[in-house]
Order: C-alpha cells, then sequence, then structure tokens
C-alpha cells in the first residue's frame, strides 16, 4: 500500500495540507475530490514523492520514505508514476514519443529499451506512425497516452493521475480512462484526482472527499 500520514504540507507560510491520512492500495482506483484549490494536486505529490512535507509520514509497500523529490530513494521514487494534467507542459516537444516513452527506460537504442517501448506503444495504442511524430504533431490524447505509456513505464507499483483527463474531450477521456482501468486490473494501485464527480464515480473504486481526509474533519465526525 502507498498511504500518508498525518500529511502537513504547503508553500512557505501556507498550509494547505493540515494533516492528512490517505491510502492508495494495490489493484485499486482510489478517487480524489475536492474544491479547486483545496490541496488535491499537492497531496497528489506528496505521495508521488515530489513535494515535500513539514510533518508526517509516507509509506511505500510499508517502507517509510524519508525526504522528496531527488532526496527520495530512488527505488522508491521508480515505484510511484505521475501523469499530469497538461501532457504538452509535461513533454519536451523536441523529443519525438518515441523519446519521451523511452526516457525512464535509458539508452533509446538499447534491444531492451526498444522491446520495452514497443510493448508500451501496443499496449497504449500507439501506432509506429504516431510514435515517430513530436508533441506539436499529435492530438493532446495522443500524447497524454504516451505520457501514461512514459510514467509506467519502469512498472511501478503505483499510479497517480492528476486531472490527467481534465483538457481532453469526452471520448478521449474514456480510452484514458480505460487504460488506467486496465493498469489496476493488473494490480497498479491508482490514485486519481479531479474535480469531476461524475468522472470519478464511474472511474474510480471508491472516491474520497479531501476535506474528510484531514485530522480536524476525522475528530469533528467521531466526537
Ligand atoms: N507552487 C505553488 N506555490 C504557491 N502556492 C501554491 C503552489 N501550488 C499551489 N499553490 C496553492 O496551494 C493551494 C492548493 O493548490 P492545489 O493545486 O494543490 O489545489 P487543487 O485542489 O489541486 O486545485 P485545482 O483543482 O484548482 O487544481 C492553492 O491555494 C494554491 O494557490
Amino acid at each position: 500500500m502507498l498511504t500518508a500520514t498525518g500529511v502537513v504540507a504547503g508553500y512557505g507560510e501556507h498550509t494547505v495540507l493540515r494533516s492528512v491520512d490517505l491510502t492508495v492500495t494495490p489493484g485499486r482506483i482510489t478517487g480524489l475530490q475536492g474544491p479547486s484549490g483545496s490541496g488535491k494536486s499537492t497531496l497528489a505529490r506528496v505521495v508521488a514523492l515530489l513535494h515535500p512535507r513539514t510533518a508526517g509520514t509516507v509509506t511505500v509497500d510499508g517502507r517509510s520514505v524519508t525526504g522528496s523529490g531527488y532526496l527520495a530513494p530512488a527505488e522508491l521514487r521508480r515505484r510511484i508514476g505521475m501523469v499530469f494534467q497538461s501532457p504538452r507542459a509535461a513533454t519536451d516537444p523536441r523529443w519525438t514519443l518515441r523519446q519521451v516513452i523511452a526516457e525512464p527506460l535509458g539508452a533509446a537504442r538499447r534491444s531492451a529499451t526498444r522491446q520495452r517501448v514497443a510493448e508500451l506503444a501496443e499496449q497504449f495504442q500507439l501506432t509506429d506512425d504516431l510514435l515517430d511524430r513530436y508533441p506539436h504533431q499529435v492530438s493532446d490524447g495522443q500524447l497524454q497516452r504516451a505520457c501514461l505509456a512514459r510514467a509506467v513505464a519502469l512498472r511501478p507499483a503505483y499510479l497517480v493521475c492528476d486531472e490527467a483527463t481534465a483538457m481532453l474531450d469526452p471520448s478521449t477521456t474514456a480510452t484514458i480512462a480505460q487504460l488506467v482501468r486496465g493498469l489496476a486490473d493488473a494490480g497498479t494501485g491508482v490514485l486519481a484526482v479531479s474535480h469531476d464527480r461524475a468522472l470519478l464515480t464511474a472511474w474510480a473504486d471508491h472516491v474520497l472527499d479531501l476535506h474528510d481526509l484531514h485530522a480536524d474533519a476525522r475528530t469533528s465526525w467521531e466526537s
């Protein structure tokens, strides 16, 4: 399991998460909703080990993580993939989709890398023709599929999707949701962040509200 316990985090003086608990379970899609600005992306980045916490713990399959970003142990960082809202902001415009997908795998010309890219291309429905194009030559949905392939290239145990379909039309959203469902069915633990309640209800196995994950909200239920 990927867990956050008593996580406090924010930006300088601005505390966004005030003692938050969250568990992401292998093989399930955990939906996370909440109003704009409530801290969903911040929590997503904390559990993906990309954003520092000022208190609390994050554990990956029972191992407590020290630090975040490059300070977190590499073997734990590799266990969590992340997909962001804007595939264009998340890719280098000078790289082909093939290079984008191969990036976590190391030298693109190695045969093991070529083989893994071919597997990922098939899994995420990216033809050879698409793999040789640059981001400006493909649609948002095709580029997001490449970002999804890159995020799971090293076979992470967990995947964090932060508003990964927010820029896509309904049919492309459905394709991405289905591909992520396939990953969950194969055992990946998924955290799906969205402000779209209807989407999360259809997509996730269960939906949590960020407000309810705060210790002060839990105390008010319990009292
Ligand atoms: N890099 C940053 N520096 C300073 N403040 C930030 C930064 N990123 C986010 N914030 C602030 O932290 C708070 C939570 O932002 P966050 O993006 O986590 O919320 P969110 O629930 O994901 O919002 P949205 O649904 O609009 O994406 C907001 O008040 C936001 O302005």
